[in-house]
């Protein structure tokens, strides 16, 4: 099977590159990337106007199986990635069970590679049960295949187990990914705590929750030598955490989510449950030092957290709705309509946060376009234009803030190892 994608602008941010060529594709690799290639009988795909990035990575996700498959499945959730333009994804380990022991793992891994749609890499917890109580067999949790480790759905509330974990995963070599937040000034919060949870009399959470725990984790990863990734950076306070920890030279590392650079706490009113996520909405100080952190560097991953729940759970007050919202099928369009098209971020700093950031992180090797490179390739329109339309979504999720927006941006291909695993009704394929 040989792939020619013709006339694409080539966005490679691991080889600096940034022009227009054809790709040919063979066996599952890249054999060629010059101007004007002639592949006869090779399936042709037409590029011009289009963007041909390495295969975007996603490295936080909740695919909710084992355990809550009303919510997702994994097939479910590797549907929703690819018609999303990720062609891999970092799986969170807060199921039922918790990916705390080799056998969660596995059953993940085996279930994904017999899908054949975005690769996954699952997350092992940080400690049993993600109780915060027992470190978990990390070494194990690595040989089975975890990529990192997180408690991710719950934070670590004690800093004793949390910087015995730190001292571990160094050992084994994994990055820890900290899902920040003080669970006592958190307690019992649903939104953002400030001026709109005051007048919608919602019990507000600070954003001196996370930025407590951001702080001592970032001292705790001095203390330990263990690399840091913040998880869905939400407050201007933790970016200027995360921004004082790098000039020091600290192996931390962040991630901002398309929801917290898009919408404020505002979005709240009308007590959609959509809009309920932990952590929450911030401010508009929030979401421009988010922007800022993503232009200056700050902020080296985005990732969706991509967490799904079923439409009972979500219909309920709002005080009562579970945490989480999906984004898997409007990453794309949401950071070409936030940072690209305002141009915060150039097309190649956009794909370097969704490649080669998140690739590292994680240990994984695949994120260039260069020829022997596994084919894992996104096309992205940057002129086409839809209404999201949470009915038409492949995940089981409807719970989106953003149904009936515009987006313009959006993936049209991807494609897995060489074959192509998603496309846009509108492109064209001969
Ligand atoms: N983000 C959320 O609001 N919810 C996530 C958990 C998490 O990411 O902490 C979930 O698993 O539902
Ligand atoms: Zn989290
Ligand atoms: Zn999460």
């Amino acid at each position: 099977m040989r792939i020619l994608i013709k006339g694409g602008r080539i966005i490679d941010p691991v080889e600096n590159k940034d022009k227009t060529l054809d790709v040919l594709i063979e066996n599952g690799k890249i054999s060629a990337l010059e101007k004007k290639l002639a592949a006869d009988g090779a399936v042709t795909v037409d590029a011009s106007g289009l963007l041909v990035a390495p295969g975007l990575i996603d490295m936080h996700v909740h695919l909710r199986e084992p355990g809550y498959e009303a919510k997702e499945t994994i097939e479910t959730g590797l549907k929703a990635a690819v018609r999303g333009g990720f062609t891999g994804v970092a799986c969170m380990p807060n199921t039922n069970p918790v990916a705390d022991n080799q056998t969660v793992i596995k059953y993940i891994i085996d279930r994904a590679s017999a899908l054949g749609l975005a690769r996954v890499w699952p997350i092992g917890a940080l400690t049993r049960g993600s109780r915060g109580e027992q470190l978990t067999e990390m070494a194990d949790l690595k040989n089975a295949g975890a990529a990192a480790l997180s408690d991710d759905g719950r934070p670590v509330a004690g800093s004793g187990i949390m910087r015995r974990a730190m001292q571990y995963a160094r050992m084994v070599g994994l990055t820890v990914i900290s899902h920040c937040e003080d669970p006592e000034l958190a307690a019992g919060g649903s939104m953002n705590e400030g001026f709109i949870s005051t007048r919608l009399g919602l019990k507000g959470i600070p954003g001196a929750a996370e930025e407590v725990m951001v702080a001592r984790d970032i001292i705790l990863s001095e203390l330990t030598g263990c690399p840091l990734h913040i998880a869905h950076v939400s407050t201007r306070g933790s970016v200027r955490l995360v921004r004082e920890a790098k000039a020091r030279g600290l192996k931390v590392t962040a991630e901002a989510t398309p929801h917290h650079f898009t919408l404020t706490d505002a979005a709240v009113e009308g007590y959609n449950t959509s809009t309920k996520v932990n952590p929450p909405l911030r401010g508009e100080a929030d979401v421009a030092a988010i922007k800022e952190g993503l232009a200056d560097g700050t902020i080296d991953v985005i990732a969706t957290d991509h967490a799904p729940h079923t439409m009972e759970e979500k219909d309920v007050e709002y005080d009562s709705a579970p945490f989480g919202l999906v984004g898997l099928e409007t990453a794309v369009g949401l950071v070409w309509r936030e940072l690209v098209r305002p141009g915060i971020l150039t097309p190649a700093e956009a794909v370097a946060k969704m490649t080669v950031n998140p690739a590292r992180l994680l240990g994984i090797e695949k994120d260039t376009l260069r020829p022997g490179a596994v084919a894992d390739i996104t096309i992205i329109d940057p002129s086409l234009e839809e209404t999201v339309d949470p009915l038409s979504f492949a995940s089981k999720g409807r719970n989106t803030p953003f149904a009936g927006w515009k987006l313009k941006g959006l993936p049209v291909l991807t494609m897995v190892g060489g074959k192509i695993v998603y496309s846009h009704a509108g492109i064209k394929i001969l």
